[in-house]
């Protein structure tokens, strides 16, 4: 309710990084997802299930259960400990997952930086439908802007979505044909991303620049303190007044003087993109 009423956030990607869907029982996993699911009936549009996991039967275990209860869509992470080393070793994987689900839309969960599994995702795409004929997109949460640009670029008229993850570099993943977005400071920050997405609908860059900033400029300073989803719970906790606990071990949670000074910081910016918009609005 929160999300949709304070954010306008109506796409829920559930059990990913940040509701720390690795660190759960596969139990804790379905629980969450068929919550979400039945909570979201008739507010949400789409509820996407994160069924990624280390072992292939885990994995297959959460598709089946993410079709039985009427998820939109799954996702997939390349599996991290014993890693594929190929596009056909993950793509085996992951045709392995997808026939589970035969009627879901699937998507890979490109995440290098957590998985360690660099695979392009551009080579991923070649073919990828004849073996994976639910295949929808990516939801691509990588830096490497020229891989995803390769991807829309050949992939375009297959009409694959492309749901970017790097929050501070939307705006440009927007500019190269990304067509939407799954990252975790939406969940405090999502009313001004849809500000910034609609400013880039309208061609109005200067505006869209001024929320892409917002987010960069709190998280560049955020990360110089240390920052990942333990800190992500705290943020949205003191943004929405909701607790969001604390996270699981090994994460642990957020030191008050964290709390303290990335809230500080957050006012102070949201007030200055306020105040120029306000400007703006009365200068049009
Ligand atoms: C590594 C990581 O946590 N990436 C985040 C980003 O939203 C990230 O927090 C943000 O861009 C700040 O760097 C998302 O891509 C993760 C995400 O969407 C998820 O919860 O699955």
């Amino acid at each position: 309710d929160y999300l949709v009423s304070k954010q306008n956030v109506k796409n829920i990607f559930v059990n990913g990084t940040t509701g720390e869907g690795l660190a759960l029982s596969i139990q804790e996993r379905k629980q969450l997802a068929e919550e979400w699911v039945r909570q979201g009936k008739d507010k949400l549009d789409h509820v996407i299930i994160h069924v990624g996991a280390l072992s292939l039967p885990g994995s297959q275990e959460l598709a089946r259960h993410a079709a039985a209860i009427g998820a939109s869509g799954i996702a997939v992470i390349a599996p991290f400990f014993f890693k594929p080393t190929s596009k056909d070793e993950l793509l085996a994987f992951l045709r392995e997952v997808a026939s589970e689900a035969p009627a879901v839309p699937f998507y890979y969960y490109h995440i290098p930086p957590l998985t360690g599994v660099k695979i392009r995702v551009e080579e991923l795409l070649d073919g990828i439908k004849e073996q994976i004929p639910t295949f929808q997109g990516v939801k691509f949460s990588d830096t490497d802007l020229l891989d995803l640009a390769q991807c829309i670029n050949k992939n375009g008229g297959e009409e694959f979505v492309f749901l970017y993850g790097v929050d501070e570099q939307l705006l440009s993943a927007l500019a190269i044909g990304a067509n939407g977005a799954v990252g975790s400071t939406y969940n405090y920050l999502g009313q001004k991303t849809n500000m910034m997405l609609q400013a880039f609908a309208q061609h109005d860059l200067a505006l869209a620049r001024k929320y892409q900033f917002l987010t960069g400029e709190f998280l560049n300073f955020v990360i110089k303190l240390g920052f990942g989803v333990a800190q992500t719970k705290a943020v949205m906790t003191f943004v929405s007044g909701i607790p969001m606990g604390p996270p699981r071990l090994p994460l642990v949670k957020a030191s008050e003087e964290f709390i303290a000074k990335a809230k500080a910081k957050l006012d102070s910016i949201v007030c200055k993109t306020e105040q120029h918009s306000n400007i703006r609005l009365a200068v049009l």
